[in-house]
């Protein structure tokens, strides 16, 4: 479990996490979802104790980080996959980083099979694809088996192939009862990977919920209807409270109500249907809407070049 509890970084006069406070539970992947600049990567590096807050706290497992007796036991995280020596080998890689927290050499040959490198664990690591320096990260990061993982944008600039694998993979470690944190500034990519979402913009919580809720509060549902009758049940729809437009080609499209109850006002009236389905605003429409003041917001820093 991960508490960040009034979570506050400021770089000078940058806010970059503003009182930000959230819990992560184990068992499920949790998608840290904002857009670039939101203050992602602050907050895990302060989960990570490679950053200090400027107020507030993050508790592991009910502990600051420097106060975990041993840190690569409880949390590991893949932040950056280039941060490898590019002349050590992968297996070398691993065992220095196995060796100098106190973890058993054979655990290197266990994480390297389990993110399928033990084949090319003697090639160098400076010679390896995005995909592969991916999974030699996420061996690092399940070095000391840990219950709580962080991973920060682990399928940028992946090719669908290796995404798919990330995302499974991930699925799969939080199926096992860890707690699995992922940041990603994509929110059709948490959609399929992660069960709760924290959303975040300029530093701030926008929300915190299961996915699904969260995406069935921010796309906007209405539903489509074509009818040889359409203006009568154009009216009557009108006249219990919805909000109907017509298209262009004499269909309507209907907010504030499902199928179900049109089909029923439908039939009670003897009104025939040619069409009636639900549509679904994009989650993508959906993401930009909710997070429109931090995107602005990039806009601005764009603008002044930085
Ligand atoms: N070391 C630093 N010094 C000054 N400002 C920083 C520093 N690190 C981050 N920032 C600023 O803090 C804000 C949040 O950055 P952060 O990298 O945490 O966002 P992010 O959501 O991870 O975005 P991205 O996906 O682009 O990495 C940004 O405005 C960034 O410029």
């Amino acid at each position: 479990m991960i508490e960040a509890i009034g979570l506050t970084k400021r770089y000078g006069k940058t806010v970059a996490v503003d009182n930000l406070s959230f819990a992560v539970e184990p068992g499920r992947v949790t998608g840290f979802l904002g857009p670039n600049g939101a203050g992602k990567s602050t907050t895990m590096r302060m989960m990570l104790g490679l950053d200090r807050p400027t107020a507030g706290q993050v508790l592991i497992d009910g502990k600051p980080y420097a106060q975990l007796d041993r840190p690569l036991r409880t949390v590991g995280a893949l932040l950056d996959a280039k941060w490898v020596h590019p002349n050590r080998s992968a297996r070398a890689h691993l065992q220095w980083m196995a060796k100098s927290n106190g973890l058993p050499d054979r655990r290197v040959d266990e994480v390297l099979d389990l993110v399928g490198l033990s084949k090319v664990a003697k090639r160098r690591a400076g010679g390896f694809s995005l995909g592969m320096s991916q999974r030699l990260g996420i061996a690092g990061a399940l070095l000391g088996d840990p219950k709580v993982l962080l991973f920060d944008e682990p399928v940028n600039g992946l090719d669908p192939e290796g995404i798919l694998w990330i995302r499974q993979f991930m699925q799969g470690l939080a199926a096992d009862g860890r707690t699995v944190l992922v940041s990603s500034h994509l929110l059709s990519e948490m959609a399929v990977t992660a069960q709760d979402l924290v959303v975040i913009g300029r530093g701030k919580l926008i929300s915190q919920s299961s996915t699904t809720e969260f995406v069935e509060r921010s796309t906007e549902n209405t539903v489509k209807v074509r009818s040889p009758h359409a203006d009568k049940l154009g009216a009557m729809l009108v006249d219990k409270g919805f909000t109907v437009s017509e298209e262009d080609d004499g269909s309507l499209v209907v907010a504030g109500v499902t199928s179900d109850e049109i089909g029923d006002i439908a039939a009670a009236s003897g009104v025939v249907l040619h069409e009636l389905s639900p549509q679904r605003g994009s989650l993508e429409q959906a993401f930009m809407q909710l997070t429109g003041d931090s995107v602005e917001y990039h806009a601005e820093l764009a603008e002044t070049g930085k």
